[in-house]
């Protein structure tokens, strides 16, 4: 089995400096420290490839990285069996769901994995990370996924929440797709796939903004948005709702629609998604033509905003795409 490894930075590469960790391994390091972890693999039938794309702290990613990693695997696709991106812990999660997006219905393995301890330390994640990265791809599932500490996770689905712990990524919302252990991978189920046939499509539009409601927040803020941003996600509380008492956000968003800004709401929950047809507070907002997010992580609905919105512009017709399932992102209770 071919595989490129795509190297994009992160702690996964970095190095110490006198100003904290910063990613500085070059192909030549890289290569040596996959290639000790695939000799310590009981299989070691797997040819790499490597190519350096960026060297960058996950924190200094932006849509257009996405872009560039995706035409990477775009350029390749045919030459290898699988990819894996390394890539930093930070925004792992909004890369591995804008890939979901950008490149569906592969029919190779896409593995996403990084570290919480850079590769060359003696005690590290990484090791574990690569080797489960490697082992997985000789699967040969299609799909996006992330691989961390043991876990295989929906590309869509993936959420960072320890910021320490090898444990640092989730599931949310969505079964793990599988668990490695001692080189052994035991499948739980397929990564979800929308399109049958591979469509790859790298057009965004990265003008969104994202709003977390919190009590107090002035209405007078909404004023400014529809003139910079062509779509608003709003994490408001719970099931969902806005207020209108105090300070009336409702009023606000209702005009933002009216303007033709694509607005999704969300909630600030980690788990179980939103219900905006539960409360007042939530029914009063779906007067409007707002769109729903059902139980997506807010990791998946910044990409795929923007996503949508590169493809086309028309509110009707960005709210229909937008709820549609893509790439495990939306639980079929919702669709
Ligand atoms: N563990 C990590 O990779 C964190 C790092 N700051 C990054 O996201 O690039």
């Amino acid at each position: 089995m071919k595989i490129l490894v795509l190297a994009t930075g992160g702690t996964i590469a970095s190095v110490e400096t006198a100003n904290g960790l910063l990613p500085g391994l070059n192909v030549q390091e890289l290569r040596n420290y996959f290639s000790e972890q695939n000799n310590t693999r009981q299989h070691s039938d797997l040819t790499l490839d490597f190519h350096l794309l960026m060297n960058k702290d996950s924190t200094n990613m932006s849509p257009n990285d996405w872009v560039t990693i995706s035409q990477a695997i775009e350029r390749d696709y045919n030459n290898y069996d699988a990819f894996i991106v390394t890539h930093g812990t930070d925004t792992l999660g909004y890369t591995a769901a804008a890939l979901s997006y950008m490149l569906q219905g592969v029919n190779k393995p896409i593995v996403l994995t990084g570290s919480q301890i850079p590769l060359s330390f003696h005690k590290t994640d990484a090791k574990r990370n690569v080797r489960d990265a490697l082992t997985y791809c000789l699967e040969g599932q299609p799909g996006v996924v992330v691989v961390f500490d043991g876990k295989v996770i929906q590309g869509t689905r993936a959420v960072k929440i320890r910021t320490k712990s090898y444990d640092a990524f989730a599931s949310v919302n969505h079964p793990y797709i599988a668990q490695i252990e001692g080189g052994h991978v035991t499948m739980t189920t397929s990564p979800a796939q929308t399109e049958e046939t591979m469509q790859f499509n790298t057009t965004i539009c990265p003008d969104i903004f994202l709003l977390k409601l919190f009590p107090g927040l002035k209405a007078s803020f909404f004023e400014a948005i529809a003139k910079d941003y062509d779509g608003i996600i709003i994490e408001s509380f719970g099931n969902g709702g806005l207020p209108f008492e105090d300070e009336n956000i409702l009023e606000q968003v209702g005009k933002l629609t009216e303007q033709g800004v694509s607005v999704v709401m969300t909630t600030q929950c980690l788990e179980e998604g939103e219900n905006l047809l539960l409360y007042e507070v939530g029914q009063k907002v779906a007067q409007y033509p707002v769109i729903l997010s059902g139980d997506m992580n807010t990791e998946a609905i910044v990409p795929k905003l923007m996503w949508v919105l590169g493809q086309t512009k028309d509110p009707i017709a960005v709210k229909r795409l937008f709820e549609t399932p893509i790439g495990g992102d939306l639980s079929a209770d919702w669709a």
